[in-house]
């Protein structure tokens, strides 16, 4: 509370903040992993083996340095969970504050960019959750941002209009349940006989709205009778292709409009398609330039003061998020700093043991509860719910308060003037010497424009929230082969490096803007592209040397052995913890620590060659889409946790070398203990260094797999085998002269 503002005795807060337990042990562990660190450097720096040849030197010297980069990347992880926090929200009380009339509107944004990928019913049923919100459906208006131009799209979201009318009624009469139909209805019904007549009806309406929009899906176009339907179809009579379009914007439904209402008579959320301009001159900014162009389209149409972002794979789980995410925006006393509220993403095709750990279990469940109390978390994309003014570039002050009342929605004109005054908001030439892009709106020019959105937000005064509730308020999916996942963190580890270098920096740009420990909590996500050196090293150099006979670690029966193995089995151990602590499984944590070594030796390494070859302008920056759907075969290895190759790509090439080279020191180093006329010295000698190889070649298992047993069209492709034979056999060969 401000100095002079009369202290409120009575006053209740909306949302509570906790502390985590279980800090002290936390803290008291890592400080001894930290000795040990200590003792590891120590005996690098004593132990240097001067006098050696030089191949031997080198070698020591780059597994120190990597070692170094570990501890300093592993210390900096340490800020991010020095301090969690847990939020909860009193919604009673807001409901007991606040009428319904006093809420505020809510502008839901949802983004799709290609209905091959993201199939149109996936994301109707993203929209139709979003609309069956537990909210006052007047104060809700939905945007479908379409950057794929597709009338199928079109068309699917027509049809979601329609069964809006009965869909919205029958979701009022539940309970908990999801309101995206595919997921409810996924589950079996149970209990109220009142219930049944009711679901089965709706079902067979769902199954056939599903049927219909699928059938045109394959058909890939839309006939003549069903484009004599809806006006808007005939916009598609001018477009010349995806990438070469006028604006389409058509309200589908008016919730101004005192027809549109559903069978129960209540009025419907206004519901709205946009594709916005698109011509081959222009740069689109893809995700941020869909999200700008709504944000400006919004405006003139409903102009809600809070906006929520979803991705159209990330269905609405929870109809009471909304009400949650008010408790923070409204809470008298601290409402007023915060700028957004994020919700974590989760997933609901999980495999048993997230076999790509694409879960982000530690992030969701621990990093961003740390990175909450350092200042605020940063954006994330998606299941955010956005302050307007903040979003368009407003600087936090302690008189903004925040106008949640007044008119959202202008009743004078009519839909389809709005339409077309609303067109020009979203043309390729609006933006044209305006702010959009960088001071307003989402920023431009990095493949993570979450995230540097976020951060320019928090840096310009504003503080976020980070909530997690027990039941997930957002759920989407993840992909379900290999190479898709490593081209996605490619993606995201690419973007934060291209912040880290940018002027973005956070410790250069956040300087006396945010709190030291905010800029330094971004640090480990910026930096994730860099630990691609570090770890390239240690999974090739320590089987080389093995192979060659080069000992790069103390022998087993000298003590500083006990340094090593205390920061390796501890840090390990720590590790699993943290994992089985935010609801992990062993087999997950196995292949979590698997998935980390993979996309450092691969997606990091892309992603840090093609930021520098950006920055010298050799490259521009694209937007690889996520493929939210696989085709039976794929998803059925993917239930049974079978990892998926089948295309060839050099990341694969890159992995199976590296699995190679890890199973030949490995196999060497065993040849060599067993062929030594007292194996004890061997194994003494070069103890750590098999230990060590022999991990990895238990992380690398699913390739040996791929490479030599299996039949099926998932496994490793043979041009990559061979290729990958032949680079493992000549460094090794390279490695022994
Ligand atoms: O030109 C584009 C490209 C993408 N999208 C949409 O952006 C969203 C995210 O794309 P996706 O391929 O699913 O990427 P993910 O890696 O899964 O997305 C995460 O990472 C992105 C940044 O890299 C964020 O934009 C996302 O919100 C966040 O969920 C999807 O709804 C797309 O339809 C567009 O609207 N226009
Ligand atoms: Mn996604």
């Amino acid at each position: 509370m401000n100095k002079g503002e009369p202290e409120r005795e009575d006053y209740l807060p909306l949302f509570e903040t906790r502390t985590a337990r279980g800090r002290r042990l936390f803290r008291l562990f890592s400080a001894s992993i930290f000795i040990a660190i200590c003792f590891v450097w120590v005996y690098r720096v004593t132990y240097f083996p001067a006098g050696e040849a030089k191949a031997e030197r080198l070698a020591w010297l780059g597994l120190f340095l990597a070692e170094l980069w570990f501890s300093f990347y592993w210390s900096l992880t340490l800020i991010l969970r020095w301090n969690p926090v847990l939020r909860s929200t009193f919604k009673d009380r807001l409901s007991s504050r606040y009428n319904q009339e006093a809420l505020p509107g809510v502008d839901i944004f949802v983004c799709t960019a290609d209905p091959g990928l993201e199939p149109p019913v996936m994301v109707i049923n993203t929209v139709l959750s979003v609309m069956a919100y537990d909210y006052p459906p007047e104060k809700l208006s939905v945007y479908l941002s379409d950057d794929g131009c597709s009338e199928l799209t079109f068309f699917a979201l027509l049809e979601a209009a329609r069964f809006s009318e009965i869909w919205l009624p029958f979701c009022r009469k539940l309970k908990d349940e999801p309101r995206s139909p595919e997921a409810y209805f996924r589950t079996e019904l149970v209990g109220d006989s009142a219930m049944t007549k009711d679901w089965l009806c709706i079902k067979k309406s769902y199954e056939d709205l599903k049927i219909r929009i699928e059938t045109i899906t394959k058909l890939g176009r839309i006939p003549a009778d069903i484009r004599k339907e809806h006006k808007g179809f005939r916009e598609w009579g001018i477009v010349l292709s995806q990438h070469d379009h006028q604006t389409i914007l058509q309200i589908l439904i008016d919730g101004r409009d005192a027809n549109a209402i559903d069978i129960e008579g209540k009025v419907l959320p206004t519901l709205v398609y946009l594709s916005r301009e698109k011509r081959p001159k222009y740069c689109h900014n893809f995700k941020a330039g869909a999200m700008n162009a709504l944000i400006r389209v919004s405006s003139r149409i409903s102009n809600a003061p809070i906006i929520l972002n979803v991705d159209c794979d990330m269905y609405s789980n929870n109809p009471e998020a909304i009400k949650d995410a008010m408790c923070f925006f409204m809470d008298e006393k601290k409402g007023h700093e915060i700028a957004y509220v994020q919700y974590p993403q989760s997933f609901y095709n999980l495999s048993k043991n997230d076999l790509y750990s694409s879960s982000l279990r530690v992030i969701v469940e621990l990093e961003l509860l740390g990175f909450d109390a350092n200042g605020g978390p940063s954006y994330i994309g998606t299941g955010c719910f956005h302050r307007r003014a903040s979003l368009c570039g407003k600087k936090y002050s302690k008189e903004f308060k925040g106008e949640w009342r007044g008119p959202n929605k202008k009743i004078e004109e009519s839909a389809s003037f709005l339409e077309e005054t609303g067109k020009v908001l979203a043309s390729c030439t609006y933006e044209q010497d305006t702010d959009w892009g960088n001071e307003m709106g989402l920023k431009y020019g990095c493949p993570v424009e979450d995230i540097i959105t976020g951060l320019s937000i928090q840096c310009r005064g504003w503080r976020s929230i980070y909530f997690n509730p027990e039941r997930k308020a957002f759920l989407g999916v993840v992909p379900k082969t290999l190479l898709q996942y490593l081209i996605q963190h490619k993606r995201w580890a690419e973007g934060e490096l291209q912040i880290f270098l940018s002027k973005y920096c956070p410790v250069i740009y956040g300087h006396k803007k945010i709190p030291l420990k905010l800029q330094l909590s971004y640090c480990p996500y910026f930096l994730w592209a860099v630990n691609c050196f570090a770890t390239l090293y240690y999974v090739t150099v320590p089987s080389l040397c093995l192979v060659k006979g080069i000992l790069l670690f103390p022998k087993m029966s000298c003590p500083w052995t006990l340094s090593f193995a205390y920061a390796m089995i501890a840090g390990c151990i720590k590790s699993l913890g943290e994992f089985i602590c935010c609801g992990g499984t062993f087999q997950g944590w196995l292949n979590d620590q698997r998935m980390w070594m993979f996309k450092r030796t691969t997606s990091y390494f892309f992603a840090f060659s093609d930021t520098l070859a950006r920055m010298f302008g050799f490259s521009e920056s694209t937007f690889v889409i996520t493929e939210k759907v696989a085709d039976e075969e794929i998803s059925q290895r993917y239930e049974k946790e079978v990892m998926e190759f089948g295309t060839p790509s050099v990341m694969f090439t890159i992995l199976a070398t590296l699995a190679q080279l890890n199973l030949f020191g490995c196999v060497l180093g065993i040849r060599n203990v067993a062929a030594d006329d007292v194996p004890v010295k061997v194994l003494d000698q070069f103890g750590l260094q098999i230990i060590l190889c022999c991990v990895l070649v238990m992380l690398n298992q699913p390739i040996y797999q791929g490479l030599f047993f299996r039949k099926d069209s998932g496994k490793v492709p043979s041009s990559v085998t061979y290729q990958a034979i032949v680079y493992a056999l000549l460094a090794c060969t390279i490695a022994m002269y």
